[in-house]
């Protein structure tokens, strides 16, 4: 077995380090709060009778207390396709239950918002800080205290990140994350970014554009292209909280309703009264929370998950930051090139091996820690096997070679020898940039800046034809105490529009990108943000701007006498609308994106 990489080594040891006193707080939490925590003994008949009166055939099995009860925490709606299939889930769940001689009851649903329906609109202000209001809706569920173990019914952007958070502050109980898959590939999503392109540039109409859209997302199940809600996927796999490979097998197949079944029996078997008690505070470590990072490296993830992933981890009380990383992206080769990263979607990745072969190939080359407490039966080798049926049972087999190296290819022959995403720093902050989907001859951009407090006005500008130059485009008060950090993808085709006219392009802002952003150079989490005073507020039109991913900085090239005279103009009014003035609390305590710009865990943690 190879020794592992010692940049991996190394980055955990100093994680470790780090969170020691906090780790420490939290390992003692969850102690107490199994113990203490959610054991029905502690309640009173009444509250026992109110959550077992609605609980039909289950009850008598509930009374008596003698079995898991798991709380299913879902984030359904109709409006995330890939969500709809969680409509049908809890019946299936509460009858694998009783298969187990457990019980099942659905303890709370969390709002989930499809970042597809609000981007580019008012909505999606509301979009990082859903997260957190996930976490509190997650918690309020939990603190029925009435559950052994707890399964976790989401996949999108911020909603597994939401649940997570929360579900961890329950540490002491078993947690499993059931998927309900990709939806099956329609068309393709080059011809779908072509149309858009085609549509910016006024050449194709709306109906034809709509036609297009449609195609792309045609029936349920997570959206193909590899963005947050996929990346979220395979950190579920590399960090052990799906059954194995769970993650992108199609819904409304037998093998999906299968998964779903074993992982609710297997769920039963890893309650504290068994010998096997795996809980979500002790599954969640440090080297859990590098082997996401890892996996984000080798698979081209999402940037979001450079904000969210610091917010997973203070949940459990590990601190990250942005120069972990970035020294586990050098160490870490880039093994699969799923859209925008490449032409294929996550079907045609899950065809070639997927996860398995993935976490096989890094397992193999010591790139990712085995040895983590899993929610299966053994450590992360289960995770190197894809799920088949065989005579209907479900199996686990090996993936020994990549079925399409155009997609998947072994540490041995990566498409690049490091992870696709960057770490910028200089005069303008710290910033992350992917570059995993960007031509390597982009990574360096040098061009006069173009300064907006809106992405409307950046639209404006580029119909307009004021952008038909090189030209670092700069949004900012975009930051999380700004407007609440939306993703600024609306800009992605005009963007592209000016890349493909052979201009210089790149966005600069303390705002978020969308995981499915790909081919122009943004360097994005600009922190500190331009509320508050951070130096993207200083910029002005004009300014020579420096953005290189290759050196790993961002600089406004102006006289150092003139940039400490600057001023940073007044901030836009903050967004008052669609509900965004009820997220003023979380804007005046969410703190910087590297952290996780987290204003619940902001608060938590002032109070200790
Ligand atoms: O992956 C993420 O971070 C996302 O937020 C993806 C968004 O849902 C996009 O808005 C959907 O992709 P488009 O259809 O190109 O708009
Ligand atoms: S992947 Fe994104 S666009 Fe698709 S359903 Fe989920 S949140 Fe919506």
């Amino acid at each position: 077995m190879t020794d592992l990489h010692p940049t991996i080594a190394k980055v955990t040891e100093r994680i470790v380090a780090r969170s020691a006193k906090s780790r420490r707080h939290y390992l003692d939490l969850i102690e107490r709060g199994r113990d203490a925590g959610t054991n029905r003994d502690q309640l009173s008949c009444g509250n026992l009778a109110h959550a077992f009166a609605a609980s039909g055939e289950d009850k008598p099995v509930i009374r008596t207390g003698a079995a898991m009860n798991i709380g299913i925490v879902t984030a359904y709606n109709d409006m995330l396709s890939a969500h709809q299939p969680y409509g049908r889930y809890p019946e299936a769940i509460k009858l694998a239950a009783r298969e187990v001689g457990a019980t099942a009851q659905v303890a709370g649903g969390v709002p989930a918002m499809c970042d597809g329906v609000t981007q580019g609109q008012a909505g999606m202000d509301l979009s990082l800080f859903s997260r957190d209001t996930i976490a509190l809706s997650t918690a309020i569920s939990l603190s029925h205290a009435m559950f052994e173990g707890v399964a976790l019914l989401g996949i999108c952007d911020k909603i597994v990140p939401g649940l997570l958070m929360g579900a961890l502050r329950f540490g002491h109980l078993p947690t499993i994350l059931i998927p309900a898959g990709p939806m099956p590939s329609g068309l393709a999503n080059k011809e779908k970014v072509r149309i858009r392109q085609l549509y910016a540039e006024g050449k194709v109409g709306k109906d034809e554009l709509l036609e297009s859209e449609s195609a792309s997302y045609h029936g349920a199940g997570t959206c193909t292209f590899y963005g947050t809600a996929n990346s979220n996927q395979m950190m579920m796999e590399v960090m052990g909280l799906h059954m194995p490979a769970a993650a992108f097998v199609n819904p409304g197949t037998k093998l999906r309703q299968e998964l779903t079944r074993a992982a609710t029996h297997r769920l039963a078997s890893i309650g504290w009264d068994g010998d096997d008690y795996r809980p979500l505070g002790h599954c969640v470590d440090e080297k859990a929370i590098v082997n996401a990072i890892i996996g984000l490296m080798a698979t081209g993830g999402s940037t979001n998950h450079a904000i969210h992933l610091p917010a997973i981890a203070r949940a459990a009380g590990i601190h990250i930051d942005w120069t972990d990383f970035a020294e586990i992206s050098d160490a870490v080769p880039l093994l699969a090139r799923v859209y925008p990263n490449g032409s294929g979607d996550v079907n045609h990745f899950h065809a070639a091996g997927g996860m398995s072969y993935i976490i096989r190939e890094l397992l193999d080359s010591g790139l990712l820690h085995r040895d983590i407490m899993t929610v299966a039966r053994g450590d992360l080798t289960d995770y190197g096997k894809e799920p088949v049926l065989e005579n209907d049972a479900l199996q686990w087999r090996d993936v020994p070679a990549s079925r399409d190296d155009n997609m998947l290819r072994p540490v041995a022959n990566p498409f690049s020898a490091d992870g696709g995403m960057k770490l910028l720093a200089g005069n303008l902050g710290r910033c992350v940039m992917k570059v995993s989907a960007v031509d390597p001859a982009l990574w360096t951009i040098e061009a006069p800046a173009a300064v907006f407090h809106d992405q409307d006005d950046v639209l404006r500008a580029f119909k307009a034809g004021e952008l038909e130059r090189d030209v670092v485009v700069v949004v900012r008060f975009q930051g999380p105490k700004a407007n609440g950090m939306p993703e600024l993808h609306k800009l992605t085709p005009a963007l592209g529009v000016l890349q493909d006219r052979g201009f210089k392009v790149a966005l600069v802002t303390d705002g978020r990108m969308s995981g499915a952003s790909g081919k122009v150079p943004a360097a994005i989490h600009l922190s500190p943000e331009a509320l508050g005073g951070g130096p993207i507020g200083k910029l002005r039109d004009g300014d020579l701007v420096r953005v290189c991913a290759r050196s790993g900085t961002i600089d406004a090239l102006v006289d150092a006498a003139i940039w400490d005279a600057r001023d940073i103009p007044a901030a836009p009014p903050p967004p008052y609308d669609t509900g965004r003035e009820l997220f003023a609390l979380f804007r005046h305590h969410s703190d910087l994106a590297e952290q996780g710009a987290s204003p619940i865990l902001a608060a938590m943690e002032a109070e200790l």
